[in-house]
């Protein structure tokens, strides 16, 4: 594309609590632009993922450039869509450093939401323009005064900057559009400083290798040119660059304040980390910040059906994270399970969704251990001992019907099944958002599972002293069901360092087996042997106990039973 004046540019993300209409903002602004047709398949283009059309639910930041005739002027819009649920804020945060303004969306009828409010944060922290919208005026029940009177209370924006909209009619939404051209500042870019570029998502594909979406911050690239990554010092030819409309659009160049992609035949995932920052070879400059590591709240194992499936499923997980650098990765093996990964996410549909694309995008079939909270152990015989329940910080009522309410929660309390526990008691209108308050002190304890007095190394699990015996009851039952019959009796138990706290027993197998068959029948009896020999083959060895693979899982599952 040819240059484009800088003061004609405007970069902004569209940010939301779930479900209140960003994706269908956008497909309206597409429209108007004239960057999408107007048809009825049109519908979330910007959910390209077959995870978030099945799911409904926006999981990746998408990019895409509108051009905009205002005033007999053409503006050059970067929009960037976001998702809404707190699993995937870290996609959020990466949106928002490429932008100078938002379009903060509230719902007229559920007004703010958990999630409008973390995401209002984002916005106000990196200092961008602020547009609130009240979306979905049709609705029989939508409330934008009340939603107005919210916004003016909690965000401490006048009523008069709201803009009431109905994305699914299109009512308003050119008001939209005109104050993302008269409100938001246009990008601090010159054309004449060096090339610096930000990539602020990637992803892999197939053939090309490493696409990169970048945010020009200065001077301008074409292709031909060499450039350098900064993280690992590499230089590169540019061989396709352009911007997104929203599918790739390939220009001759990209200048200063635009937003496109890149590919510079870069074929390792390491090679186009999300955060870097690309310059020319013969213009060195100093790289921009980057981002803050995103931090892992929820951590399972992940391994691969078979071992003879590792290599495949470790490129498939190296490319994925490539594309969702919020996910941490560490090797692990398991003596049950063998050689994988131990995965950190942001959350449990965050982990869920990670899962779903490897094997939709990857075609990788995986094991997921039940998922766990980290703890931080402290070695010292002394430890407070204290309850650990919920302890509430603030309370702040939004209207006469709304309140918000702030509680210091052990993660471990929250993460499996809170959210579903609190939208089921709630009837549906409570929301949830939680941010890391830090570790705390709490009386946490190790518990063993053995297997005849064999410890499981697996299925050490860290409880709370208080709910030791339950969790260990429920576990030793939960493992009974299980593992099958053997020649001899097992005892599982759970056991506090040598205090065995819960016990279940397995009798013997063998005797009945074979009590049927009445003295002479030795095909009989070889063919029971063989079937039982069989299944042998699934299981794992602990000590002379054979457990199948798929009870380490089940066993985890806190919520089956
Ligand atoms: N009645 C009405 N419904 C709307 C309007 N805008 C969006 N919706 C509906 O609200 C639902 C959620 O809309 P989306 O655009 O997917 O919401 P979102 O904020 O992108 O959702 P996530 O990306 O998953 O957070 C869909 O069923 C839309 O059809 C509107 O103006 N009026």
């Amino acid at each position: 594309m040819s240059k484009f004046p800088v003061d004609r540019i405007r970069n902004f993300c569209i940010i939301a609590h779930i479900d209140h209409g960003k994706s269908t903002l956008a497909d309206r602004l597409l429209e108007m632009t004239g960057a999408i047709a107007k048809t009825e398949k049109n519908k979330q283009v910007l959910d390209k993922l077959q995870v978030e059309r099945e799911r409904g639910i926006t999981v990746k930041a998408q990019t895409a450039s509108l051009f905009y005739n205002h005033e007999g002027q053409r503006y050059l819009l970067n929009l960037i869509d976001t998702p809404g649920h707190v699993d995937f804020s870290y996609e959020v945060s990466r949106s928002i450093s490429a932008c100078q303004g938002v379009l903060l969306i509230v719902d007229a009828n559920q007004g703010i939401q958990a999630q409008t409010v973390a995401n209002f944060y984002l916005a106000f922290e990196a200092q961008l323009t602020i547009i609130p919208v009240i979306n979905k005026i049709d609705l029989k029940n939508a409330d934008p005064e009340r939603v107005e009177s919210q916004i003016e209370k909690v965000f401490d924006i006048p009523r008069e900057e709201c803009i009431r909209i109905s994305a699914k009619l299109g009512t308003n939404v050119d008001k939209v559009l005109q104050a993302v051209v008269n409100r938001i500042p246009p990008p601090i870019a010159s054309t004449e400083d060096p090339f610096k570029a930000l990539v602020f998502d990637s992803n892999f594909d197939h053939y090309r290798g490493v696409v990169a979406n970048i945010a020009v911050f200065g001077g301008r690239v074409k292709k031909g040119d060499k450039i350098v990554s900064a993280h690992l010092g590499k230089a590169y030819e540019v061989n396709e660059l352009g911007l997104l409309r929203p599918d790739e659009h390939p220009t001759q160049k990209l200048f200063a304040g635009q937003v496109g992609y890149i590919i510079a035949g870069m074929k390792d995932v390491k090679e186009a980390q999300i955060g870097d920052t690309l310059y020319l070879h013969e213009q060195p400059v100093e790289a921009l910040p980057g981002f803050k590591p995103a931090k892992a709240m929820v951590f399972a194992g992940m391994y691969p059906m078979d071992q003879s499936e590792y290599t495949g499923l470790r490129s498939a997980i190296e490319r994925l994270t490539l594309n969702d650098s919020s996910v941490a990765v560490q090797r692990d093996s398991s003596l049950a399970l063998g050689a994988g990964w131990r995965l950190g996410f942001l959350g449990l549909l965050h982990m869920e969704v990670f899962n779903q694309r490897l094997e939709q995008e990857y075609n990788a079939s995986v094991i997921v251990t039940a998922p766990t909270v980290p703890y931080k152990a402290v070695l010292s015989s002394a430890k407070l001992i204290k309850n650990r329940r919920a302890v509430q910080k603030n309370m702040v009522y939004i209207d006469d019907q709304r309140v918000m309410m702030k509680y210091l929660f052990p993660l471990n309390e929250i993460v499996v099944d809170f959210y579903d526990l609190l939208k089921s008691l709630s009837s549906g209108y409570a929301s949830f958002d939680y941010e890391n308050a830090g570790y705390q002190a709490a009386d946490l304890i190790k518990m063993d599972i053995l297997l005849n007095g064999r410890p499981v190394e697996e299925l050490t699990t860290v409880v709370h002293r208080e709910r030791a015996y339950s969790t260990g009851k429920a576990m030793c039952e939960r493992l009974k069901d299980s593992i099958p019959r053997q020649m001899f009796e097992i005892a599982i138990q759970a056991a506090i360092g040598s205090k065995v706290i819960a016990r279940e027993t397995i009798k013997a197998y063998r005797k009945n087996v074979l009590a049927k068959c009445y003295g002479g029948d030795i095909t009989r009896k070889m063919k029971l042997l063989k079937k039982q020999a069989e299944g042998k083959k699934k299981m794992r060895r602990i000590g002379n106990v054979e457990v199948p693979k798929d009870a380490f899982i089940s066993v985890l599952k806190r919520k089956e039973k």
